[in-house]
C-alpha cells in the first residue's frame, strides 16, 4: 500500500474514531439533557394538575377532572393522563388516540376508540398495557391530596419516542456534518501532505530510480524540514557521483600527463570524424608520430625529464594544429593526429611538416637542450581506409615505413605497405619452423689482429635458407624473432651450435679462437649465464673462447638487471664486446655503467675512410677514448686496404671486413684455421 493512502488511511481512522467518540458524548449528553426537560416538563405539569384536581375530587366534578386529564394528555410526548382515587380506581383517563400505539394496545385489549369513556377496569388495563409494551414510556405519578389527606393520584405516561427521534436526527444531523468534517480535514491533510511530503518524496524516489539508471539529476525541495536536508544530502550525492564520474571520464579518456585524449578519446573521435565525413564526402587523415630517440632522454635524463619533454611536446604539437583537429597520445611516445574535413593530399603534407618542424625544434628540458626527432606515417579516409583501426593500422604501417633508414620521416601510406606487412607475418610463421626444419645456419667471418693476416677468431652470423625465398639476412629476421620472443630460442640454439662447431674443431686439433656471437638484449637475463655456463661445462669449452656482442639497444631495458647479467657473465671469464658504436645513443655514460671489454666501430664509420675528414677525426678520437677506458678496440666493415691502413694507424686492435674475409659457412672456415696450439686452447 502506498505510503499516501496508509497515511490518509491512518488519519481518517483517527478522526473518525475522535469524532465517533465525541458525536456519542454528544448525542448522549444531549439525550440525557433532552430526558431531563422531558422529566421536567411532565413532573411541572403533573404537579399543576396534582395541586389543582383535589377540589374537583372532593366535588366529584368528573367534567373538570376529564377535562385536566385531557388538557394533561393534549401536551406533546404525553401517552396518558389518568387520574386515580385513593383506591386506585381511574375516575377520568384520556388517552392520546393520535399515537398508533395507543390504538394498537386498544385493539389488542378488544376495545374500540369510539367506545368513550372506557371504564375503570379497562382504563387500568389499558394503562398496565401501555406500561408493559411501550419500552419507551416513562410513567409518572403524582399525589393529589387535600391537606394531609391524599385522594389519588395523578398517573402520566410520557413518550420517549419523540426524544428518540430527535436524537436520531440529531445523531444524524451530527454525522453528517462529522462526516463532511473528516473528509474536509482529510483533503485537507491530504492536500497538505501530498504537497509537503509526498512531492518531494515522489521527486526523490523518481530522482533515485533515474540515478540507478545513470541519469544524474538534482531535486528542487525547498522546505527547510527533514525532506529538505534529505534532498540537499540526494543533491549533494548527484553532486559528488558527477565529479567522480567526470574524474573517471577524464581517467578514462584522457592521458594524465600531457592531457591529450588517449587512446580510447582519439578512436571514438575518429569514428565520430568518419561518420561525417561518410556522409559529406570529405577527406580525413590519421598521422602517427612516433619519438626516434625519446628513450634515450627517458633512460639518460631520467623519467621526471622524459614526462617533461612529452608534455611539451604535445602543447607545441597542439599549437601547430586547426581548431577542429585533434591531438591525442596513444601511451609512450606515440602520438596521434586526426586531421578531419582536409582539401588534398598537398594539405596534409604541409600540416606533417609543420608537425615534424615542431618536433624537431630544441627543447629545454629540466634545464638542458634536447633535440627530439621522429618519424611520421600518414593514412587517409577513403583511400587507405574506411574504418578508424584500417586507418590507424595503416597510419601506424606507414610509420614504420618512415623508421626504416631509406625513407624519409614523413610516410604515406601505399597498398604495398601493407603486402610488406603481410609478408612479414609470412615470414614470422615460417621463422617458428625454420629451427625445427633445420633451415638455420651459422656462418663465421674472421677478425684479424690489426698489422696481421691470420684470423684470431670470428664472429658468428646466423644465415636463414628459407625454402622459397632463399637465403634471407639477420638484419631481417632477426628483429621479426625479437618481435615474436622467438630471439630466445634462436639465441639458445646459436650458443649450442657455436659450441659444438668449437669442440669439434679443438676435437681436430685446430685453433678456432675465441668467437664472437651476437645476443639480443632480449636475451640478457639471469638464465642466458646458466645456458652458457651449461653449455661450456657440456662441450668442455674454456668460456674466454666465448664472446658476446651486444648493441646499444640494451640500454632498453632495466638497467639493474642488465649490469647484473653482464657482470656474472663476465665472471665466468666471457668477454663483452659493443656492436656497432656511434649508431645507436651514443651516450658515453654507458661505457662507465657496463664494463665492456671491447668497442666494436659500426661499418658506417669506416666506409668513407680515408678521404672523410670528420670520420677520420672521429675514429682517432673513438680509440683514444676506448684505449683511456681499458677497452679493445675492433673496426667493423673494413673493405679496402686503404682502410685497413688507416685503421692500422690509428691504433686499431682488430679488423673485421670484406677485405680480410667475408661471412663463410663453417666448413670454409675450418679450412682457415691454424692447427692446434696448446696455447690457443
Ligand atoms: N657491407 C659490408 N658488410 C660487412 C662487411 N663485413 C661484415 N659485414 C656485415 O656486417 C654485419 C656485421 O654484423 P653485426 O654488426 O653484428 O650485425 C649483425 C647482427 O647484429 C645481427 N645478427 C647476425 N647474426 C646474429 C645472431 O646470431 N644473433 C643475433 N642476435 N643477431 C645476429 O644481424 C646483423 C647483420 O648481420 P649480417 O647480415 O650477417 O651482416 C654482418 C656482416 O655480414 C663489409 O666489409 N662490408
Amino acid at each position: 500500500m502506498r505510503l499516501a493512502s496508509r497515511f490518509i488511511l491512518i488519519v481518517s481512522g483517527i478522526l473518525s474514531v475522535t469524532l465517533a467518540l465525541n458525536a456519542y458524548y454528544f448525542i448522549h449528553s444531549q439525550s440525557q439533557l433532552l430526558e431531563q426537560q422531558l422529566n421536567e416538563r411532565g413532573r411541572v405539569l403533573g404537579h399543576l394538575i396534582a395541586l389543582i384536581s383535589p377540589d374537583a375530587m372532593l366535588s366529584f366534578d368528573f367534567l373538570t377532572l376529564n377535562e385536566y386529564a385531557r388538557e394533561v394528555s393534549r401536551q406533546r410526548d404525553v401517552v396518558y393522563g389518568v387520574i386515580v382515587n385513593d383506591k386506585g380506581t381511574p375516575l377520568t383517563s384520556f388517552f392520546n388516540e393520535q399515537d398508533p400505539r395507543v390504538l394498537d394496545a386498544l385493539q389488542a385489549l378488544g376495545l374500540d376508540k369510539e367506545t368513550a369513556p372506557l371504564t375503570p377496569p379497562k382504563t387500568a388495563r389499558l394503562v398496565a398495557r401501555l406500561s408493559s409494551s411501550l419500552y419507551d414510556l416513562l410513567p409518572m405519578e403524582f399525589p393529589i391530596s387535600h391537606g394531609e389527606r391524599p385522594l389519588g393520584q395523578l398517573k402520566v405516561g410520557i413518550s420517549r419516542e419523540q426524544l428518540h427521534a430527535q436524537t436520531q436526527k440529531q445523531l444524524l444531523i451530527q454525522s453528517s456534518i462529522y462526516g463532511l468534517i473528516i473528509l474536509f480535514l482529510c483533503s485537507a491533510i491530504f492536500w497538505v501532505f501530498r504537497y509537503n511530503v509526498m512531492g518531494p518524496v515522489n521527486r526523490l524516489m523518481n530522482a533515485s530510480r533515474n540515478a540507478g539508471q545513470g541519469e544524474l539529476e538534482e531535486v528542487t525541495v525547498t522546505s527547510r524540514d527533514e525532506l529538505g536536508s534529505l534532498a540537499e544530502t540526494f543533491n549533494a550525492m548527484v553532486h559528488a557521483i558527477r565529479e567522480e564520474q567526470a574524474k573517471l571520464h577524464y581517467q578514462a579518456n584522457y592521458d594524465a600527463l600531457t592531457a591529450l585524449p588517449n587512446r580510447m578519446m582519439a578512436i571514438d573521435r575518429l569514428d565520430h570524424e568518419l561518420r561525417l565525413a561518410r556522409r559529406h564526402n570529405e577527406l580525413v587523415a590519421v598521422i602517427f608520430i612516433d619519438l626516434d630517440n625519446f628513450k634515450v632522454v627517458n633512460d639518460t635524463m631520467g623519467h621526471a625529464a622524459g614526462d617533461e619533454l612529452l608534455a611539451m611536446l604535445g602543447a607545441r604539437l597542439l599549437s601547430r594544429l586547426r581548431d577542429v583537429d585533434t591531438l591525442a597520445r596513444l601511451g609512450g611516445d606515440e602520438f596521434l593526429v586526426l586531421l578531419p574535413r582536409v582539401q588534398d593530399i598537398d594539405e596534409v603534407k604541409q600540416i606533417a611538416t609543420r608537425l615534424l618542424e615542431a618536433t624537431s625544434e630544441r627543447l629545454l628540458v629540466h634545464g638542458r637542450e634536447v633535440i627530439v626527432h621522429c618519424s611520421i606515417g600518414i593514412a587517409l579516409y577513403p583511400d587507405d581506409g574506411i574504418s578508424a583501426e584500417e586507418l590507424m593500422a595503416n597510419a601506424d604501417n606507414a610509420m614504420y615505413q618512415a623508421k626504416t633508414p631509406a625513407h624519409l620521416p614523413i610516410c604515406f601510406f601505399t597498398q604495398e605497405m601493407n603486402v610488406r606487412v603481410r609478408e612479414r607475418l609470412q615470414l614470422e610463421q615460417d621463422l617458428h619452423l625454420a629451427v625445427e626444419r633445420g633451415e638455420l645456419e651459422l656462418y663465421f667471418q674472421p677478425i684479424v689482429q690489426s698489422g696481421q693476416c691470420q684470423p684470431v677468431g670470428a664472429e658468428v652470423l646466423l644465415r636463414w635458407q628459407h625454402p622459397q625465398n632463399g637465403i634471407i639476412s639477420p638484419a631481417t629476421f632477426i628483429p621479426l624473432a625479437e618481435a615474436s620472443g622467438l630471439i630466445v630460442t634462436i639465441g639458445d640454439w646459436v650458443l649450442r651450435q657455436a659450441c659444438s662447431w668449437l669442440r669439434h674443431w679443438l676435437d681436430l686439433g685446430l685453433t678456432p679462437g675465441p668467437l664472437a656471437i651476437n645476443i639480443s638484449r632480449l636475451q640478457l637475463q639471469d638464465r642466458l649465464v646458466t645456458v652458457i655456463r651449461d653449455l661450456a661445462s657440456e662441450y668442455r669449452i674454456a668460456t674466454h673462447m666465448l664472446e658476446l656482442e651486444m648493441t646499444e639497444n640494451i640500454l632498453l631495458d632495466d638497467h639493474v638487471q642488465v649490469s647484473k647479467t653482464l657482470d656474472q657473465l663476465q665472471a665466468m671469464g666471457i668477454k663483452l664486446s659493443l656492436d656497432d658504436f656511434g649508431t645507436g645513443y651514443s651516450s658515453l655514460s654507458y661505457l662507465r655503467r657496463f664494463s665492456f671489454d671491447a668497442l666494436k666501430i659500426d661499418r658506417s664509420f669506416i666506409q668513407g675512410l680515408p678521404q672523410d675528414q670528420d670520420g677520420c677525426a672521429l675514429i682517432g678520437a673513438i680509440v683514444v677514448m676506448a684505449h683511456r677506458l681499458g677497452l679493445r678496440v675492433v673496426a667493423e666493415g673494413v673493405e679496402t686496404v686503404e682502410q685497413r691502413d688507416f685503421l692500422r694507424q690509428q691504433g686499431c686492435d682488430f679488423l673485421q671486413g670484406y677485405l680480410l674475409g667475408r661471412p663463410m659457412t663453417a666448413s670454409a672456415y675450418q679450412a682457415t684455421l691454424p692447427c692446434f696450439s696448446a696455447a690457443n686452447e
